[in-house]
């Protein structure tokens, strides 16, 4: 498997037009920006932060395409699979492999997070999804308070099976975190083991590969520093690196909800001068008044402005 993440790759949003389509002058600007810094991997599409499943099938192969010529093939761009079926998330991943992805980001199937899963469900989701559109594969765990989380003997089956090359890990239960993390990597030592803690990413900086996270969308280049210095040890820069980006952090994931935050991640890019605006689509509504002002001064505060 040739994709390498090891290092930063960001979860961009999706720019729309004030009226609520697809901007792609605004998906240009994001992507060649992005595509264009030195330690950015990746880029994964259609995630949460890209507000992909509330864009028609059509809109998402669009997306797909759009960012797929903004980068100009300075970085892979990966697509987030949200298909609630493994027939239709196949189907889906086949679209994307059409569009130009190189790999696909698995998300769990939605009625998980309710019902749980049955044994071995997991395990059959990645494998179709992989023998039916030969698309390399990113195992993603959700938090541990989610029904839909992967128990260990889950995310080993999953790490070891064909086309899977690497995990996005947000378990957010440290215990977890620090006793399935040594495991996985004992038993998969090739997978590459990516953090997406936004709202906490110093305690898992030093047992990564990389980060695969929306926040690097908005500030990639402390959170390249800040994978570095986890790579390095160096836990004095990476603590700097962490209080510099602490007003940030608050002003975007520290918010009632990570849905917000994808609100929140649209007035940075406003405060940074990549957006005109942050247009979202329903069911994500604009946030409180005066929110955009201290997400700026926020930006401001850590540098990025
Ligand atoms: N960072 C969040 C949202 C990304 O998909 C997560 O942990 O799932």
């Amino acid at each position: 498997m040739s994709l390498d993440l090891r290092g930063l790759t960001p979860a961009p949003v999706t720019p729309f037009t004030r009226d609520g389509e697809i901007d792609y002058d605004g998906i240009k600007k994001v992507g060649a920006w992005l595509g264009g810094i030195d330690g950015v991997k990746g880029l994964v599409v259609l995630g949460h932060a890209g507000e992909g499943t509330f864009l028609t099938s059509d809109e998402q192969t669009r997306v797909i395409e759009a960012y797929v010529e903004a980068v100009k093939g300075e970085v892979p761009i990966i697509a987030g699979i949200t298909g609630e079926g493994d027939h239709v998330a196949s189907e889906e991943t086949r679209r994307a492999v059409k569009a130009g992805a190189s790999a696909g980001l698995v998300y769990p199937s939605h009625g998980w997070l309710r019902f749980g899963y049955q044994d071995g469900a997991p395990q059959e989701r990645y494998r179709r999804i992989h023998e039916e559109s030969g698309m390399p594969l990113i195992l993603f765990q959700y938090p541990d308070n989610t029904k839909a989380t992967y128990n260990l003997q889950t995310q080993l089956d999953i790490a070891a099976q064909p086309g899977v090359f690497a995990m996005k890990n947000g378990v957010r239960n440290m215990k977890r975190w620090d006793t399935e993390i040594p495991v996985i990597r004992e038993q998969n030592p090739d997978l590459q083991i990516l953090t997406c803690h936004d709202e906490y990413l110093l305690h898992t900086m030093f047992d990564v590969d990389g980060a695969l996270v929306g926040y690097g969308g908005i500030a990639p280049e402390p959170l390249i520093e800040l994978i570095k210095a986890g790579k390095a040890k160096d836990y004095a820069r990476a603590r700097e690196l962490h209080d510099r980006l602490m007003p940030v952090t608050k002003s975007v994931y520290h918010r009632g909800s990570h849905m917000e935050g994808t609100v929140a991640l649209k007035w940075a890019l406003v405060a940074r001068g990549v957006l005109e605006h942050a247009t979202v689509r329903t069911p994500l509504r604009p946030l409180a008044e005066g929110a955009d002002r201290q997400i700026a001064d926020a930006m401001r505060q850590a540098g990025l402005v």
